[in-house]
């Protein structure tokens, strides 16, 4: 195990010191780009004011004999978008470890890239070990290339070993910005008997004893992946990290992509992966809380105004707690509000 201070010395001579804290972003939506797409990258100037966040994607879903492609085509883009001054976080999805393609990955991003590239997303890691093998080579490919800061870690939880390993996970490293459910590798990886990237599922449900009556009985379908989720939410918020629900593969399924969102926003997340275009504004509206909540968390906030005792609201009795849940809130409006006037006037923020 690693001292406390030596967890936060840099890994490489001339490397940037690792972060203490989390940058204060907003990370609604992080939104894939298939870069080896010619057509699909021209659109990224367009697309980038309208997110959050612009991931160029190489692991799957890029074929294999476009994964050259695909890595020179997120280098172009990278560098051809100033994202940093839109305020839009720029990610890449490398390939696996053990995949042929991940040492060119890391090595041509980092000298390629550099200082544009905020977070490096890791998929199917399995442990702490991962973590800390990026760390390390990420900390030599820095110093080597002069970064002036740490390009920040997620990891994708998309395997049984992962999901194990996952508080682990969240605190190998300061590096690490968060991590996000990976529900179709995972299903894979259980041998959960699905086909689908993510959301719910029809089978998997509660039925209600038989009636004397013999009459159709009540079912009512469950949440396939809530365990999944909690202990992943548990373990980012116990290491002050973001947890992301990730894809959703039905596109022409809004309603349903809506709610497997508005779940994960509930139970702790900060944003989602859109896969379309379509899916961007399903992400917005769900990640930004709604203006009804803020106004009443911020009469929370202004009937406890040094956040102790205790107050009745329309019939409610708000504490410690309440005031606490209500300061989540208003401090999610507030920066969204700062990067968002129409947002900031719902919220009078
Ligand atoms: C389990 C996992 O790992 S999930 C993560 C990996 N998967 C991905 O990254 C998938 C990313 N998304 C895509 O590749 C595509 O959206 C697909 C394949 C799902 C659907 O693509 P299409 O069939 O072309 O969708 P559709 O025809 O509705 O697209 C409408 C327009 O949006 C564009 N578009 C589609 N997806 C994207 C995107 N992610 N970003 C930017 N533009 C996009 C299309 O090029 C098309 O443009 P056009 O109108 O100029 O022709
Ligand atoms: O990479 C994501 C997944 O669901 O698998
Ligand atoms: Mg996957």
């Amino acid at each position: 195990m690693k001292t406390a201070r030596g967890f936060f010395k840099p890994l490489a001579i001339g490397a940037p010191a690792p972060l203490r804290d989390l940058p204060v972003r907003v990370e609604r939506m992080i939104h894939f780009v298939p870069p080896h797409l010619d057509k699909v990258r021209a659109k990224v100037p367009e697309i980038a004011p309208t997110v959050d966040v612009i991931l160029g994607n190489l692991e799957d879903a890029i074929p294999a004999d476009a994964k050259d492609a695909a890595r020179a085509g997120f280098i172009e883009m990278a560098n051809a978008t100033d994202f940093a001054g839109l305020g839009v976080g720029l990610w890449t999805r490398i390939n696996c470890l053990n995949s042929p393609w991940h040492f060119d990955d890391v090595t041509q991003i980092v000298e390629g890239v550099g200082d544009r590239l905020d977070v490096m997303m890791v998929p199917k890691v399995e442990g702490p070990w991962d973590i800390h093998y990026m760390d390390q080579f990420l900390a030599v490919l820095e110093a080597r290339h002069g970064l002036k800061k740490p390009i920040q870690l997620h990891a994708i939880l998309e395997t049984a070993e992962g999901v194990m390993n996952v508080e682990a996970i969240a605190g190998a490293s300061p590096r690490m910005q968060g991590i996000s459910l990976g529900p179709a590798d995972l299903a894979a990886s259980r041998q959960m008997k699905t086909t689908r990237v993510g959301g719910g599922h029809p089978f998997y449900k509660v039925i209600e004893d038989p009636r004397a009556d013999g009459g159709p009985r009540v079912a009512a379908q469950q949440d396939i992946w809530h365990y999944t989720f909690a202990k992943m939410v548990d373990a980012c918020a116990a290491h002050g990290i973001k947890p992301f629900y990730g894809p959703f593969g039905a596109i022409d399924d809004p309603e349903a992509c809506e709610q497997q969102f508005r779940n994960a926003f509930l139970l702790g997340c900060a944003g989602a992966w859109s896969l379309h275009p379509s899916q961007i504004a399903i992400a917005k509206k769900v990640f930004s809380p709604d203006p009804a909540e803020i106004a009443f968390a911020k009469r929370i906030l202004e009937a406890m105004p040094d956040g102790t005792g205790v107050a009745m609201l329309d019939g409610k009795m708000q504490d410690d707690a309440t005031w606490k849940q209500a300061k989540v809130l208003v401090d999610c409006g507030r920066q969204i509000a700062a990067r968002d006037p129409d947002l900031a006037a719902a919220y009078g923020l």
